[in-house]
């Protein structure tokens, strides 16, 4: 491992000496054989830029909007879940570092700090990751919690009827700690013997018949996000 971490691939090289196999895993694993995990990397490398030479770049601007919120370049923090499986600190570090690089923070709805204590700990533009569980109620109390903690907009996870079947997770029989969101509202300890208890506690929660219609559901409850489009096409069929 060279001293001085100079790209993404040595950081996640230092991750996998550094992190217990079955937080690396859950990091840097996908579903089933990756295929889409292989892919979002092979496709990027398909990616040439072609330079203007003989331009003067003495002065380039990367900056852009999103939201109203000016941003340095065109890169903001997804939201990815427990960060304190990989340090103590968590999403507070992660907060910092947003900050630091003036972008967003998109806080995960499965955050190992609460919606309170990352709003609490810096003034980093937050968004909020929502997941609609079966439960609606626990949609409603995070979208006012993360409103009322100044959080500037609420993104809405679309792609998870079902949790993905994340092999390395099963096999190493990942047990992740109750979710700090959701302290006093549900438990999500699942025992199981099977393995992965973040697999069977996520399919037992997550609301498969998630649709268009509970956009307007979850904004009506958020002033700051009323401005949502729908596509007159859905919008339709309610
Ligand atoms: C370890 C890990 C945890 C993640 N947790 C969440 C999450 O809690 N909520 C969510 O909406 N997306 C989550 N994601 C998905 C990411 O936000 C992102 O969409 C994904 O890495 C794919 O990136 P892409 O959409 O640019 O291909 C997670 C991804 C990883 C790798």
């Amino acid at each position: 491992m060279a001293d001085e971490i100079v790209n993404v691939n040595e950081f996640q090289e230092f991750a996998r000496q550094a992190l217990p196999k079955m937080y690396y895993d859950f990091y840097a694993g996908g579903a089933e054989d990756e295929h889409t995990l292989k892919k979002n990397v092979q496709e990027f490398q398909r990616i040439i830029l072609l330079p203007r030479v003989l331009v003067d770049v003495s002065n380039i601007a990367l900056s852009t909007n999103i939201l109203g919120y000016t941003i340095s370049a065109p890169i903001m923090i997804a939201p990815t879940s427990m960060h304190k499986l990989a340090h103590p600190e968590g999403e507070l570090a992660t907060a910092r570092a947003a900050a630091a690089c003036n972008t967003i923070m998109t806080l995960s709805f499965g955050s190992s700090y609460s919606v309170e204590e990352v709003a609490a700990s810096c003034d980093a533009v937050r968004f909020f990751q929502l997941y609609v569980y079966k439960r609606r109620d626990i949609a409603v109390n995070l979208v006012q919690r993360a409103e009322k903690s100044g959080y500037k907009a609420i993104v809405l996870t679309a792609d998870t009827p079902r949790l993905g079947r994340r092999e390395a997770d099963i096999k190493n029989k990942l047990i992740v700690p109750q979710l700090k969101n959701l302290e006093g509202l549900m438990s999500t300890e699942v025992v199981s013997v099977k393995g992965s208890n973040f697999e069977a506690y996520a399919n037992e929660t997550m609301d498969p018949s998630l649709c268009w219609r509970a956009v307007p559901y979850t904004c009506m409850r958020c002033p700051l996000n009323r401005r949502v489009e729908y596509r007159a096409s859905c919008h339709n069929q309610f």
